[in-house]
């Protein structure tokens, strides 16, 4: 852990933000509408992430995030709109070029192979990078055996990174919870993405879990460079560690902005509480579900 981003933790918002530098646009999600039969999950969606961006997508149960993640890696195909990635228009993504374009996500249930250690979940992150052939892998042999030992070599580095050296041989079955989070946080690293998708990277998380995990999307961002685009219900997780949030609801987009412009958003507001309630702090505290539990703005 950097004590720069230990630092940051505590820092008030305004001098955070002030210091924080993003880069230009690197994915631009044009116009997305996407429908399951007669549900629309997205309606119109537009939004920019910057390079080296905490970008976050919130919105009430149902509004459409995990979808919209699902859209950027290709696993769902939009009816209508377009992705720019680096520049390259798409009408619609698929998994293996979105892999191959750099972009790893999380899931919001963990998909790790429970009956493997960490060190072989976190290898299994490294596929796309390995480039010898079944044979020469098979057999250990030359060419592959140098690339399996380079592979594994960036895999422990990663696990020591994310400070799980500990349980490297341990079957991810056996682990609590909240370092099943951080192993699947490692393989999604070990393919080196540059743009990295968390969907509910702190759910059902303690409190000290989720400030183990806020620092590691900071370290992540800041060692690595990585963009970070992260679906979270807990708000005060949110308004910390974002660059900006988009707010979906009902498949609108119904803000977009720093933290402090979606906290003032009025339709923001209305949609997480009521008309008649208020944000204090940033914070959800009723209304129709945001999900989690959140527990105050530097309270993680
Ligand atoms: N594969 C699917 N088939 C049918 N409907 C779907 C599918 N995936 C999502 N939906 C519907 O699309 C809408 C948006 O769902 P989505 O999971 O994207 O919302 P969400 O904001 O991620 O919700 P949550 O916070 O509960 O995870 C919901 O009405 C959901 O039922």
């Amino acid at each position: 852990m950097s004590e720069e981003t230990a630092m940051r933790m505590n820092e008030p918002d305004a001098l955070f933000n002030a210091r924080r530098q993003t880069g230009p646009v690197i994915l631009d999600l044009r116009h997305i509408s996407l429908s399951f039969g007669g549900v629309k999950a997205l309606t119109d969606i537009s939004f920019d992430v910057r390079e080296h961006e905490i970008r976050a997508i919130i919105g009430p149960n149902g509004a459409g995030k995990s979808s919209m993640l699902n859209v950027i890696n290709g696993v769902y195909r939009p009816q209508q709109g377009e992705i720019v990635l680096r520049g390259a228009h798409r009408r619609n993504m698929d998994c293996h070029a979105a892999a191959k374009a750099g972009i790893a996500r999380t899931f919001q249930n963990i998909a790790l192979f429970k009956g493997m250690t960490v060190l072989d979940n976190v290898m299994t992150g490294r596929n796309l990078k390995m480039t010898s052939n079944f044979l020469l892998q098979a057999l250990w042999w030359g060419p592959a055996r140098r690339e399996e030992i380079a592979h594994r070599r960036k895999a422990e580095e990663i696990i020591d990174f994310l400070e799980i050296c500990h349980i490297r041989k341990t079957p991810v079955g056996r682990l609590p919870y909240g370092l099943q989070k951080r192993v699947e946080l490692a393989r999604a690293l070990a393919a080196e993405p540059e743009i990295l998708l968390l969907d509910e990277p702190m759910a059902g998380m303690n409190v000290e879990e989720k400030q183990d995990m806020c620092r590691f999307i900071l370290d992540v961002n800041d060692q690595f460079g990585t963009t970070i685009v992260l679906i979270e219900h807990d708000m005060g997780v949110v308004m910390d560690i974002s660059d900006r949030v988009v707010v979906l609801d009902y498949g609108r987009k119904i803000g977009d902005g720093t933290p402090e412009e979606v906290r003032n958003n009025q339709d923001v507001i209305d949609a997480y509480l009521g008309s008649e309630a208020r944000v204090s702090e940033g914070m959800p505290s009723a209304g129709r579900a945001p999900g989690g539990s959140p527990e105050g703005r530097h309270g993680h």
